[in-house]
């Protein structure tokens, strides 16, 4: 906040404005005129005439009760009438793209003087870009609609497209990348690995709207790989072009509320018609991530012989209704009806009633994004942790001098480490190995990372509450990202298999590699 167009004020003056209709108070050496305001002060005006807080400065209880954005709103700063002779400002106010600088608040990669084997300068360039882009485009859009409710705007989606490549880019490294400059050049598409992606996931998370985050195209994330790798052509370039420049929304439409992670049990039904030209789809699905907006659904359906997985576009006979989670609106979560819809036999994503591939052959990818996603958001809670605990007053003493919280804070930052050095390792492999490497061998890891992901973050809510106290479950305010942590960290214990469902899946791959030969 530049204080250079401010008359320099002492604090023997301040001290005179201390009355309803003539206050001034100093937060941070800047002196504020609330004279007027103190009546729509959403605190209550009384607080304000306080002797230790009228004419005085109130620095300290302004940040035990408030966050420093409050001050960067231009309505508040319209209050500020100077600065106290001979002093600057200590709090630094926020600036786009920049780092963290509490400590743990970024990964070790992002913090001097760590070094890491595994990012180029490409990635480093492309978290820098990212980091501006997610602060000064998609935190303000983020933050309104996860409040209203409204899917994200359509300058936010538009510049997912091709501007930017990030549509794309979020469907991980391959030839569909390839020719193509990646935000304006940074990256070219040839080298974009999973490191690039675990950039843009990792940094997409920091827009602080959990909502809002899985309705800004996670449906894509999950239902267009199918399309890039199953479609036939021309379909295939026709939706991926449609989709990666922002002009259709896709989402993947597998769960029901009969079956959720046993996909063997879908009940939606797909009939071939006589001639073989034409499919008639019949039946439900819950929970389909951003399927309010989608104009298409990667369907599974249960047909003759087994799963066949299909694409079909909003139209005829297809409704959606919006399902109230605990999570924002702005997700579009949707309970899917097909009624007699017909879809032609172009249409189908893969081999007949070889659905079952086609889904499973995603799984790795989405856990592992799940992942990514997952470490980030825990790692965003423990730094509004850190800097709650040292800022906030109680018993007369910052809240870090209570051993208590240092107790938690130690475990919640071991815990955000690990998982990070863990992502990193898998993320690693996953650059080494081929697709069918991969499925074979870190099928079991991403299980397992992702199971511990999503209790880790459970633990870290719980302990962030009780840190937070009162504020940590309310919506607006100090504990506003706790709040919503806490309301909204189960949809990644369930969403791409459930917590159980994966340490089951671990288990019993790691027990199919156990040597026939091998005795205790
Ligand atoms: C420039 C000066 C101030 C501005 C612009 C301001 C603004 C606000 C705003 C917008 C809120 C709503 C909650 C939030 O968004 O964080 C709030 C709440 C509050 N303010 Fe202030 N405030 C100022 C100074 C103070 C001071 C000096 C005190 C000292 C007692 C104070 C006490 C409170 C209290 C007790 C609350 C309720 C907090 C809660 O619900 O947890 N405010 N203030």
């Amino acid at each position: 906040m530049s204080t250079a167009n401010l008359k320099s004020i002492t604090r023997e003056e301040v001290e005179k404005h201390n009355k309803k209709g003539d206050l001034w108070i100093v937060i941070d050496s800047i002196v504020y005129d609330l004279s007027k305001f103190a009546r729509l002060h959403p605190g209550g005006e009384g607080v304000l005439y306080d002797a230790d807080v009228a004419g005085q400065d109130a620095t300290s209880v302004f940040y035990g009760l408030h966050r420093q954005e409050v001050l960067e709103k231009p309505q508040y700063q319209r209050l500020r009438i100077g600065v106290i002779e001979g002093e600057t400002p200590k709090v630094k106010p926020f600036v786009a793209g920049e780092l963290s600088r509490v400590p743990y608040g970024e990964p070790t990669w992002l913090t001097p003087p760590f070094k890491s084997p595994y990012y180029k300068e490409s990635h480093r360039a492309l978290q820098k870009a990212m980091r501006k882009y997610v602060d000064e485009v998609v935190y303000p859009d983020a933050q309104a609609c996860e409040e209203s409710g409204k899917r994200a705007s359509a300058e936010v989606l538009k510049s997912m497209g091709e501007e930017t490549g990030i549509n794309r880019m979020r469907l991980g490294p391959g030839k569909h990348l390839h020719g193509h400059k990646l935000m304006g050049g940074i990256v070219k598409g040839e080298e974009f690995d999973y490191f690039h992606e675990l950039i843009i996931t990792q940094e997409m998370v920091r827009g602080g709207a959990r909502g809002y985050a899985d309705g800004l195209n996670g449906g894509m994330v999950i239902g267009l790989p199918p399309v890039l790798n199953f479609a036939k052509e021309p379909l295939r370039t026709k939706v991926l072009t449609e989709v990666f420049n922002a002009d259709k929304v896709i989402s993947l439409a597998i769960s029901e509320a009969f079956a959720g992670s046993d996909v063997q049990g879908l009940r939606c039904t797909a009939t071939k018609s006589e001639d073989g030209s034409y499919w008639t789809i019949n039946g439900t699905k819950k929970w389909i991530t951003g399927g309010m907006h989608s104009d298409y659904f990667t369907v599974g359906c249960r047909t003759e012989g087994g799963l066949t997985v299909f694409l079909v576009p909003r139209g005829e006979g297809v409704e959606t209704k919006p399902i109230k989670t605990s999570y924002s609106a702005a997700a579009g979560t949707a309970y899917i009806t097909f009624d007699n819809v017909k879809v032609p036999s172009e249409n189908m994503l893969g081999p007949e009633d070889g659905g079952l591939l086609v889904i499973l052959s995603n799984f790795n990818h989405e856990r592992w994004v799940m992942c990514c996603g997952s470490a980030r958001g825990s790692r965003f809670i423990v730094e509004e942790c850190m800097k709650w605990a040292a800022q906030r007053q109680v018993f007369g003493k910052p809240l870090l001098a209570q051993p208590v919280i240092r107790q938690k804070l130690a475990f919640m930052l071991a815990k955000v480490e690990s998982l990070q050095a863990w992502l990193e390792s898998v993320t690693y492999q996953l650059c080494q190995m081929s697709y069918k490497e991969q499925s074979k061998y870190l099928a079991g890891q991403i299980a397992f990372l992702k199971m511990l992901c999503t209790r880790v973050s459970g633990e870290i809510a719980d302990e962030a509450v009780q840190i937070f106290g009162g504020r940590g479950i309310t919506k607006t305010g100090m504990g506003k990202f706790i709040e919503q942590h806490q309301r909204t960290q189960k949809f990644d214990a369930i969403l791409g298999g459930a917590e159980e469902v994966l340490g089951d899946l671990g288990v019993r791959q790691a027990m199919r590699a156990m040597p026939k030969d091998q005795r205790l």
